[in-house]
Parts: structure tokens; sequence; C-alpha cells
């Protein structure tokens, strides 16, 4: 048996983070009951302006009731330059969610004055900052962005505002997104921070959605942002890694560890250490999952 806990980070799985909006009484309920990895409490674009008041206060009172399980509970906030911003910011710091997630979030400036704010309004030390890329002036200074404070620790894809943005299209592949993609998941990566991919607006197009997911997957995102309970199983599974997958890391390790070399073969394929690293790696995802589930 091939365990990683003693070499691997605490990994938490954000395959499936899914928004609503703050204002809607019955998905806040029902949420309780969605097995999605996070959800984002929304204060931003799903709430109509004379609903926020109502709805800041209904995200704060799902925090405080405990009722979410072993769920990751953030809240959405207003952007930093709308009149809601300063009283979301203060209501979510007193509620302590997992994170507070900042819309529009273009600088290391901007990062650092969301930091010191959380801290002015007593956020307890395990609310973290998600912050939302979502702008081209975001994708082109992703890195100084991730890389300006420690509180934060999530970026967040904000798709329908990049396209906005760049006047582009939603096409099926998302070719006119993917420089902006790449860029995020670089800095991301090179920063070591959690990637989460944008929304798929067309909720009964199961097969664009799972397409879309096997995408972001394989481009290394972490896990997606979701709009609709119908996509939390198929983004589950897909930011999961499957059986077959696991099964393997475990035989290339086992291969890798008990030869005498630094390099032997596996199933036909080369593997040099470096395979071993990823391989580890899939099964602490594997094993976060387990427990998660438990
Ligand atoms: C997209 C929707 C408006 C569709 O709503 P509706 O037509 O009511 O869906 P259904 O009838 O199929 O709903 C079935 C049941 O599921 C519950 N439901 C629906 N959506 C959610 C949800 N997100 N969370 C929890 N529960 C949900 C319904 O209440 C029904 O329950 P029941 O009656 O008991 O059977 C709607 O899905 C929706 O509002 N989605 C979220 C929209 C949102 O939050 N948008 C903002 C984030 S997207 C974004 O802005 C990203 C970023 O900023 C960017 O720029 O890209
Ligand atoms: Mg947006």
């Amino acid at each position: 048996m091939v365990s990683t806990s003693s070499t691997s980070p605490v990994f938490r799985p954000r395959r499936s983070v899914l928004y609503m909006p703050s204002s809607n009484e019955r998905a806040l309920e029902k949420a309780k009951t969605i097995p999605c990895d996070g959800l984002i409490l929304d204060l931003e674009d799903a709430v109509a302006p004379d609903a926020k008041p109502a709805a800041r206060a209904a995200a704060c009172a799902a925090v405080a009731s405990g009722e979410y399980g072993n769920r990751e509970l953030t809240i959405r906030i207003n952007g930093a330059d709308t009149e809601w911003h300063d009283e979301d910011m203060a209501a979510a710091c007193a509620a302590g969610p997992d994170a507070i997630v900042v819309p529009k979030v273009n600088s290391a400036a901007a990062v650092r004055t969301l930091v010191a704010a959380m801290e002015d309004h007593g956020a307890p030390e395990h609310t973290k900052l998600w912050a939302m890329v979502e702008t081209p002036y975001a994708m082109l200074h992703a890195e100084e962005i991730a890389a300006a404070s420690d509180r934060l620790t999530v970026l967040v894809m904000g798709t329908n505002d990049l396209a906005k943005e760049l006047y582009a299209e939603h096409v099926p592949g998302r070719q006119p997104l993917l420089t902006g993609l790449s860029l995020a998941l670089l800095a991301a990566r090179a920063t070591g921070k959690v990637i989460i991919d944008g929304v798929y607006n067309d909720v009964k197009n199961e097969e664009g959605f799972l397409a879309e997911c096997q995408q972001g997957r394989e481009m290394g995102f972490d896990g997606k942002t979701l709009i609709h309970p119908g996509q939390v199983e198929g983004a589950n599974t897909a930011f999961a890694p499957s059986e077959k997958a696991v099964e393997d890391a475990r035989g290339l390790i086992e291969a890798f560890e008990s030869s005498t070399g630094g390099v032997v073969t596996y199933n036909g394929r080369m593997v040099e250490n470096l395979h071993v690293e990823s391989a580890k790696r899939t099964l602490s995802i594997a094993e976060a999952i387990e427990a998660l589930g438990a």
C-alpha cells in the first residue's frame, strides 16, 4: 500500500464550487444537501440592488448557522468600487466564512488594501481572501496579484466578465479566453495558489459542460465554479483522479521504489522521480476526496 500522507501538504478538494444568489432562500436551503466541495454565497451580480441588504444578512446568517457540513463556505461581496463594498466587507468579516471572495481584483495594491480591511474589521484568521481575476488588466498582472499576500489562497476565474471585457464570444473550446486562462494558471502555479475555473452558463447543455470541465482539468485547474446543482456531479468526477489513475499512480510508485536506479519503465513508459511526485499528488488528492466523503 503506497501512502502519501506523511509527505504531502494537506489538500482541500475544490472540484465543485457552487455560486448561489444569497437573496434566494430556497437555494440557500437546498445547498445544505448539495454534494459540492464549496459554496459561494453571492452578494454581487446575482443579487439585484434593492435586495442587497437582505442578501447580506442572509449570507451572514447562513455562515453562522453551521448547517453546511464540511462544504467550504464563502461569501462573494460587491467590488471595491461599489456603494455596497464597505458594508459587505464589515459584515462578512464579522460572520467569519472560510473565505471572502472579491470580484474584479486588478492589482497587488488592491489585494493589500483588501487584506488590510479584513484585518481592520477583525476577520478571524481562518477567513482567507479569494481574488476573482476577470479583466484583461488582471490577466496581465496575475502573478503580482497572486503573490501579494499569504492571506490570498485562491484565484477564481471570472470568465463572463473576461469575455465581456475582451468583446469575445463564448464558443466551444474557449479559444478567445485561452491566453487569459493560461496567464492566470501560470500565476497561480508560480505562487503556490489554488485556481478555480470559471462558470459554464448553458445549464441545460450537459455535453458542453462536461467538455469544458475536461478542458479545465487538462489545463491544470483545481476545480470549477458552478451555477446550478445539476453541474456538481460532473465537476466532482472530472476534477477527481479516476480509479484507473489512482491504480496507475500506485503501480508507478511501487515500480520506482522497488528499483535501484533513477529511471525505470512502468507499463512501457519511462518513469523518473518527477513522475513519482505527480503520482503522489494524485494519491493525496484521491485520499482527500475520500476523507471529505467520510
Ligand atoms: C441559473 C439559474 C437562474 C436557474 O434557475 P432555475 O431555473 O430556478 O433552476 P432550476 O429550476 O433548474 O432549479 C432546480 C432546483 O435547484 C435550485 N437551484 C438552482 N440553482 C441553484 C444554485 N445555484 N444553488 C442552489 N440551489 C439552486 C432551485 O432553487 C431549485 O430548487 P427546488 O425548487 O427546491 O427544486 C439558477 O441556477 C441560479 O440562480 N444560479 C446561480 C446564478 C449565480 O449565482 N450567478 C452569479 C455567479 S456567475 C458569475 O458571475 C461568475 C463571474 O463573476 C464571471 O464573471 O464569470
Ligand atoms: Mg464576474
